[in-house]
């Protein structure tokens, strides 16, 4: 995948099918619109592009973090996976702010990205104050000569899917509805780091601990069974998500995980933590002996899940 960050000056020198928006994890509307981009490439032979800000515009506009299910270096990982060929990650300026939709059509999706084939949810929208949407879109394709399509919104049995259904129930605590929603596992990436080395002496095993950036949207604290992607394989694995609070002084919050069936050492691997089932909330212990027998049981619950959930216990490669 061809990567574009930063710049308002970049031009792609082949035809494309271009979509564009957040972009905020990879869930099945998102999935179905990506679906529709690869059919049009097959048709076509147009290279497929995502347009999407390297902030969120909402932060910008409101001054507020909000926290996000994937970080922007989660989301070019999803995309490159999902076999986009170009990803650009606009930076959100006053001037882009301030930019009217026909002027981000011509400019950006025309000019810049070379776009041929337009695909687009029913409700999207885009420039000064979202007032483009798909209207404008159907409007000016003729002027700019590109195919537009407009993608009904994937619904489930009560609404309609988007990133801000999955944050509110990822929010509440439910990890399963948010990734059926997703389609797939709600994810956490990153760099495996040294924690306070207590894990082989104290519990008898090893872990490994990632500390996500601050936006990183993580469910209630608690204990997980889940899914490890490392260098390209899956592992059975158990995550603990919070701040241990049985262990003195000020730990920051962290994603550790003990990864069934791995001997080697892993610190520096960026890996995949997929976060499949809630086990029991994060608790604090009297001692670190009953810390220890806690997690022993937490183990055997995941074993027990993976015997029930045969597809996802198998250590395949990616
Ligand atoms: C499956 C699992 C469950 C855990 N549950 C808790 C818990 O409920 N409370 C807690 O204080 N720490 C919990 N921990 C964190 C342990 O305290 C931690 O693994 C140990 O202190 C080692 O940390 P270190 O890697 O920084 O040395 C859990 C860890 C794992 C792997
Ligand atoms: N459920 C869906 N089905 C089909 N297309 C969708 C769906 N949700 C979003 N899209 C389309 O995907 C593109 C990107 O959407 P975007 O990620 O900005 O919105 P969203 O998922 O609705 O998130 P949010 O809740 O933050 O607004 C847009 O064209 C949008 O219309």
């Amino acid at each position: 995948m061809k990567y574009i960050a930063d710049t308002t000056e970049f031009h792609i020198d082949v035809p494309t099918v271009v979509t564009l928006g957040k972009f905020d994890g990879r869930h099945r509307g998102h999935q179905k619109l990506m679906r529709k981009m690869m059919e049009i490439k097959a048709g076509f032979g147009y290279e497929t592009a995502v347009f999407t800000f390297s902030v969120t515009p909402a932060i910008m506009v409101t001054g507020q973090r909000q926290p996000v299910l994937t970080t922007n270096l989660e989301r070019r990982n999803n995309l490159k996976k999902t076999g986009i060929d170009w990803l650009v990650e606009y930076p959100f300026t006053e001037e882009t702010k301030h930019m009217q939709p026909e002027e981000f059509v011509r400019e950006v999706l025309v000019n810049r990205m070379n776009a041929r084939a337009i695909v687009v949810g029913t409700d999207c929208g885009f420039g000064y104050r979202r007032s483009g949407n798909a209207q404008v879109l159907t409007e000016l394709s003729g002027k700019y000569g590109y195919q537009l399509y407009v993608i009904e919104k994937e619904r489930d049995d009560r609404r309609d899917i988007s990133s801000t259904y999955i944050r509110e129930e990822l929010e509440k605590g439910n990890v399963e509805k948010a990734n059926a929603l997703l389609g797939e596992p709600y994810a956490i990436h990153g760099t495996v780091v040294h924690g306070r080395h207590m894990g082989g002496s104290v519990l008898g095993f090893p872990t490994a601990n990632l500390i996500p950036p601050e936006i990183k949207l993580l469910p209630r604290f608690g204990v997980y069974v889940s899914r490890v992607l490392v260098d390209r394989r899956y592992y059975r694995g158990v995550t603990n998500i919070g701040r241990k609070p049985t262990i003195d002084g000020e730990n920051p919050v962290g994603v550790e995980t003990f990864i069934f069936d791995l001997e080697q050492n892993i610190y520096g691997h960026v890996i995949e933590v997929q976060l499949l089932a809630f086990i029991r909330p994060e608790r604090t212990f009297a001692s670190l002996g009953e810390l220890k027998e806690q997690i022993g049981r937490d183990k055997e619950t995941a074993a027990e899940y993976f015997k029930q959930h045969r597809e996802m216990a198998k250590a395949g490669a990616e």
